[in-house]
């Protein structure tokens, strides 16, 4: 075996398809510093074994700007025929991995890979590192060194071409199924936006969009499809990228939550965060610390994750019953995001649930997030329902007012009209209502009112619409009803009125009102022209000494007077 003496590298069975990642089952050797060689590692293996680490851990990570490590195993082929394998290292974001071959001592073949390279120039030009490679009969020493700015995170497969093409088509199906799902959530945001404008659609669509192009850039599918020889870019956009969803994610957050209008300082120190991370951005960009920007991007993740919350949960103990989704929304991605940070750094087992999680997660949130537009739109479209109505109902009485009265009031006209049926109005005022107010006082006038409404209200009959029309004036419309039996109708209200009795202290208040109607006499006469006609026959009845009962200016006579 090449270097025999030496104290023996961890070996691999090279017919074995090992299932999951096996950062556990290799060795490893951290750059110090300087750039090392494959002859260098060889001379450390012999010279230096104490450099080779191990792991229990499935994947091999080493934080943010760790610099390069080297992975390096035997792999053991005791058939007579080459084994076929093949090995990735499954890390979008990764700059440079190299695998090199070695063959008794020395190297037979090095394949490249990493998104610093342009896609075409890759081994097998993959958005993760791949190789492919022949084993031959005998024993073969692999090295592989990884190099990046980004999180050390190395989860490498050594398996079946068959097995890695399954795990690909996996990959592939889960990312087409959460890319569409945001993707389809977020052009309908942008659709709704278009046609509401209203800034939350907006942001909600670029939130999502953010999410969709910071994974695709860190999970090299960005490169792969969209910007194969950008390498530049490739570098700075996981970074910035994050940042953009941060920020993106706030603003809908605060806009969502009305954060601007209900909490203004809070507001303010969102806004003061995301300009500290911009200019802090725009540093390390200026500074070429690429290392220094993935830092920082990856130190907002608790504060964002933390701002969210607060901003959710302030609005929801504030009242805001939408805020709900919203905060389900976001423990779900928060959730997501953590249990993967745990499954990555190898604090918690490897596992492709674990892995994806942050994904889940936030799918999970994008569908609570539109939940919540939803709920929002519901309750607002509620609020002006009822509203409206508010507005149409009269405080003091109950009663409809005329803002209630004459829409209904046209409605049924038009139809008694289009039937020739008859239809009247009657105009009810309190009589001598102003000396009740003067001599009891206002407060007492209105229980008057009240009662008087109320009496009015349980003498109708069914289907007769009664408003009040405003100050001590009702208004009663009696459809299909002829100016007799109208006038009938009248009569009754009249005198029940007459025998209602308020009581103020020791004193019993009794009212009268007095009431004209009128009958749509002809074709042509409208709801406003009777309604006049029933102003001036209760004119005729005020002035006939009240209390009583007139009918319209055509006849000019009461129907009925009271006995004064
Ligand atoms: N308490 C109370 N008084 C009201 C309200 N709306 C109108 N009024 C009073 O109703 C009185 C109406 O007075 P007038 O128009 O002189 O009529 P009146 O005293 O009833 O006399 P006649 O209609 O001629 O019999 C005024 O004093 C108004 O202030 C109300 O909502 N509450």
């Amino acid at each position: 075996a090449p270097g025999s003496g030496d104290r023996p590298l961890p070996m691999l069975n090279a017919e074995m398809s090992y299932q999951g990642p096996i950062a556990h089952r290799v060795a490893f050797i951290a750059e110090l510093g300087e750039e090392l060689s494959v002859g260098d590692i060889q001379h450390l293996i012999r010279t230096a074994p104490h450099r080779l680490e191990r792991t229990d851990a499935r994947v091999l990570t080493r934080g943010v700007n760790a610099g390069a490590i080297w992975i390096t195993a035997d792999i053991l082929n005791l058939n007579d025929a080459p084994v076929t394998r093949r090995l990735t290292v499954r890390t979008g974001w990764l700059d440079r991995v190299d695998f090199y071959f070695l063959g008794n001592g020395r190297p037979v073949r090095r394949l490249a890979g990493g998104d610093s390279l342009p896609v075409y120039q890759r081994f097998l030009g993959k958005r993760i590192a791949t190789a492919d490679h022949a084993f031959h009969p005998g024993v073969t020493r692999l090295m592989l060194r990884v190099e990046t700015a980004d999180p050390l995170v190395v989860p490498f497969y050594f398996s079946s071409r068959e097995e890695a093409h399954e795990r690909e088509q996996f990959e592939t199906a889960f990312h087409s199924f959460v890319y569409g799902v945001m993707l389809a959530l977020a052009v309908y945001n942008l659709l709704l936006f278009a046609g509401l404008r209203r800034r939350r659609y907006l942001y909600y669509f670029l939130f999502m969009l953010a999410f969709v192009a910071m994974t695709a850039a860190y999970n090299g599918i960005g490169m792969a499809l969209f910007w194969p020889s950008a390498q530049v870019w490739q570098q700075w956009a996981p970074p910035l990228l994050i940042l953009c969803f941060a920020f993106t994610g706030l603003a809908f957050a605060t806009s969502f939550l009305q954060t601007r209008r209900r909490r203004r300082r809070l507001y303010r120190l969102t806004q003061m965060v995301c300009g500290a991370y911009l200019c802090a951005f725009a540093a390390c960009y200026l500074l070429g610390e690429r290392g220094w920007a993935m830092w920082l991007a990856l130190s907002l993740a608790p504060v964002f994750t933390l701002l969210m919350l607060y901003l959710g949960i302030s609005s929801w103990l504030s009242g805001m019953q939408s805020a709900r989704y919203y905060l389900l929304g976001t423990v779900a991605s928060a959730t997501g995001a953590s249990v993967t940070a745990l499954t990555v750094s190898g604090l918690v087992g490897y596992s492709r649930l674990g892995y994806y999680a942050v994904d889940i997660g936030m799918v999970l949130d994008a569908m609570l997030l539109a939940l919540a537009l939803a709920d929002l739109v519901r309750r607002t479209h509620n609020a002006r329902v009822a509203a409206e109505r508010r507005a149409q109902v009269d405080h003091l009485t109950g009663l409809e007012n005329r803002r209630g009265f004459v829409p209904v009031a046209q409605s049924l006209w038009g139809l008694v009209k289009r039937k020739n049926r008859d239809m009247c109005v009657a105009m009810i005022d309190i009589d001598h209502f102003k000396a009740i107010n003067d001599q009891f006082g206002h407060a007492t006038g209105d229980r008057v009112l009240r009662g008087i409404a109320r009496v009015l209200d349980n003498s109708r009959r069914h289907g007769d619409l009664l408003a009040r029309w405003g100050g001590e004036e009702f208004v009663l419309l009696l459809p299909e009803t002829d100016l007799e039996e109208a006038c009938q109708v009248a009569e009754r209200l009249r005198q029940n009125v007459e025998a209602l009795t308020v009581r103020e202290g020791a004193d019993r208040i009794q009212c009268t009102v007095s009431i004209g109607v009128a009958n749509r006499d002809s074709e042509e006469v409208s709801l406003d022209k009777t309604l006049v006609m029933a102003d001036q026959a209760l004119y005729q009845a005020k002035m006939g000494g009240r209390n009583r009962v007139c009918a319209g200016p055509t006849t000019g006579t009461p129907v009925k007077a009271a006995s004064a």
